[in-house]
């Protein structure tokens, strides 16, 4: 595939909701990503801020509203059969209102933390769940797929975390 000298990354937000021991994921009906389960999200979409994004996205797949967002890591994807970069912002909730609610994109379950269904969700998930769900650190890392599905490497680091980070797509 023949590259374009500069690409900006395509952005997303991706929200994980807890109760304590318990983590909400949906499997996702449609598009990109079927059949695994997943955090709630989507494309952040022009002059939205990314945690704006993430509160509708999590309104509009799982009908419940995060009472505090908790930005907690950057996770950028390469894929070799896209031309663009994926940068996708977690966020972390451990309080909302509403009923978790099936939607047209996404069926919502609960998992225990050890029961995290990992063979059916994206082959990233394993490595950094566990930063998430074990406390309060961030991280950053890149994953990088071919032929969408297949994990060939990958790097993940703790980081400083950018208390109440938001920025706007122009
Ligand atoms: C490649 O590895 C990935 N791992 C994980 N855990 N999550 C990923 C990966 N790649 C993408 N995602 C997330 C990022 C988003 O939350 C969704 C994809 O968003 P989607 O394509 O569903 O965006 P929408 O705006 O909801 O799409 P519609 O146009 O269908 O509304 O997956």
């Amino acid at each position: 595939m023949a590259l374009p000298d500069c690409l900006q990354p395509k952005l997303f937000t991706l929200v994980l909701v807890t109760d304590g021991r318990r983590v909400l994921l949906g499997k996702k009906k449609r598009g990109f990503g079927e059949g695994y389960f997943n955090g709630f999200g989507g494309k952040v979409e022009a002059g939205e801020t990314i945690r704006d994004a993430a509160s509708r996205e999590l309104l509009e797949e799982a009908g419940i509203a995060a009472d505090s967002l908790t930005h907690r890591g950057t996770l950028t994807f390469l894929f070799d059969d896209r031309p663009q970069p994926w940068e996708v912002h977690v966020f972390h909730s451990d309080s909302y209102t509403g009923m978790p609610t099936e939607s047209e994109e996404m069926a919502p379950q609960w998992f225990d933390y050890d029961s995290i269904p990992y063979q059916q969700m994206w082959a990233d998930d394993v490595f950094w769940y566990p930063l998430l769900l074990k406390g309060s650190a961030c991280f950053r890392g890149t994953f990088h797929f071919v032929n969408t599905h297949t994990l060939v490497k990958r790097d993940l680091s703790e980081v400083p975390c950018l208390d109440g980070v938001d920025y706007k797509l122009c």
